[in-house]
């Protein structure tokens, strides 16, 4: 029996979680879930899968939680969230927290020795050098369950001491792939939201459409898989169905296909080296799709990737800036206060403001995080 923490259970990737754990009751344990603020979904959850420890961001939460769950520990904030992390018990962490607040949680439980299944890659962007030794000096797995990483990693196995030449990582080109720059001036929140092919949380969806999540992924390739930034190709390719693939030495390209389902990618992190049946999972029915299309992104049309390799290329604290001005901007987005180009322009302004440290800690990189967040809050505030 595997036994489990999800973090951050109550969002796209944690329930999707929930659905593949409560499929496999024979072989995993939910022992342990965080949520935010969606204590109603939390509730669910609870009955669904019977946790022993729950953890929320407020005091009030965990207090109104533990006077109706009493067989349940209830805890709250960073310092619960770390509790979870580390519970001597568990054996793999999954980390589906949005965004920076994912950092520490899976420091901890890298310290504690639990493998790690995460999906959170921002904790690979903003400290991917610090995430990578911790690894290995704890002797710990780090699985990825980001959909591409996934396919990389699947790509990989039986492929031990070959080199490889080249990443093809897939991008759907998000909600407004069909646009122009000229056209994204004015564009809604709502359309923004539409994700062409994928239904997932408010953030990465926006992300997809600025395309800084293939940035960001393009950082979390880099540090999941060793290679260099040269090393990895974005391919515009819209149906979503080649989820990316790798080039070895003799120019043989091995990918990984599947209809868009995360599960997958989430229950073979839970399940690795194994794979068993994706309970309700589609086949692929490839004379359904017809033909398959790739197109090289334009840097002009799609900024933010340029942005993001950028970042990632001269490292240190840059890609810290990145993310964390990309995570209010984006916020601010969603909000109503600032149009959809104002996102990459305010994450451009910030790297370019900013004063690149090589290897800065942990504390410095929350300082740090901290900075950009202001930094944008202060542009649009002049
Ligand atoms: N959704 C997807 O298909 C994919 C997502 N990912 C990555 O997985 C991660 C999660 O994405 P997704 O599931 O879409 O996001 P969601 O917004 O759907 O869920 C985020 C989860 O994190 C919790 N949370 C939010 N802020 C905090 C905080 N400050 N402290 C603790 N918990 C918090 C939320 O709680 P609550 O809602 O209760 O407030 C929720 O449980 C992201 O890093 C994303 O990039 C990667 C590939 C695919
Ligand atoms: C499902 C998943 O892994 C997302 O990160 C997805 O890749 C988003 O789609 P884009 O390719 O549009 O960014
Ligand atoms: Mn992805």
């Amino acid at each position: 029996m595997k036994k489990i923490t999800i973090l951050g259970a109550t969002g796209s990737i944690g329930q999707q979680t929930v659905d593949v754990c409560l499929h496999h009751q024979d072989e995993f344990e939910v022992v342990a879930v965080s949520a935010g603020k969606n204590i109603k979904l939390l509730e669910e959850t609870i009955k669904q899968i019977k946790p022993k420890v729950v953890c929320v961001i407020d005091e009030k939460d965990a207090l109104y939680l533990q006077e109706k769950y009493k067989e349940i520990k209830c805890v709250y904030g960073p310092e619960g969230l770390d509790y979870i992390a580390t519970i001597d018990e568990v054996d793999i962490v999954l980390n589906a927290i949005v965004g920076f607040a994912g950092l520490l949680p899976t420091i901890h439980a890298i310290e504690a020795k639990k493998d790690i299944a995460l999906a959170n890659k921002e904790t690979l962007v903003v400290a991917g050098y610090i995430i990578t030794k911790l690894v290995k000096e704890n002797g710990v797995k780090l699985l990825p369950v980001d959909s591409e990483h996934s396919a990389i990693f699947q790509s990989l196995q039986g492929n031990k001491g070959n080199k490889i030449k080249r990443i093809l990582l897939t991008a759907s080109g998000g909600s407004f792939r069909n646009k122009t720059r000229e056209e994204l001036v004015g564009v809604s929140v709502e359309d923004a939201l539409k994700h062409p092919n994928w239904s997932m949380g408010a953030k990465i969806t926006i992300d997809s459409a600025t395309l800084f999540n293939k940035g960001l992924e393009v950082i979390e390739a880099k540090w999941l898989f060793d290679v260099d930034y040269d090393q990895i190709e974005v391919l515009i390719h819209p149906e979503s169905i080649l989820h990316s693939a790798v080039e070895y030495e003799d120019t043989s390209v091995i990918g990984q296909m599947g209809t868009p389902d995360m599960r997958l990618a989430i229950q073979y992190a839970l399940t690795y080296p194994k794979r068993e049946v994706l309970v309700n999972g589609e086949s692929l029915d490839l004379t359904k799709i017809g033909s398959l299309t790739f197109i090289k992104p334009d840097f002009n049309r799609f900024h933010a990737l340029e942005l993001a390799y950028k970042a990632g290329k001269i490292g240190g604290s840059l890609p810290c800036v990145l993310n964390g001005a990309n995570e209010m901007a984006n916020l601010l987005f969603r909000e109503g206060k600032i149009e959809f180009l104002q996102i990459e322009e305010l994450v451009e302004k910030a790297m370019n403001a900013h004063q690149v440290i090589q290897d800065p800690n942990v504390s410095q990189l929350l300082e740090i995080d901290c900075w950009a967040r202001d930094f944008v809050l202060k542009e649009i505030n002049k």
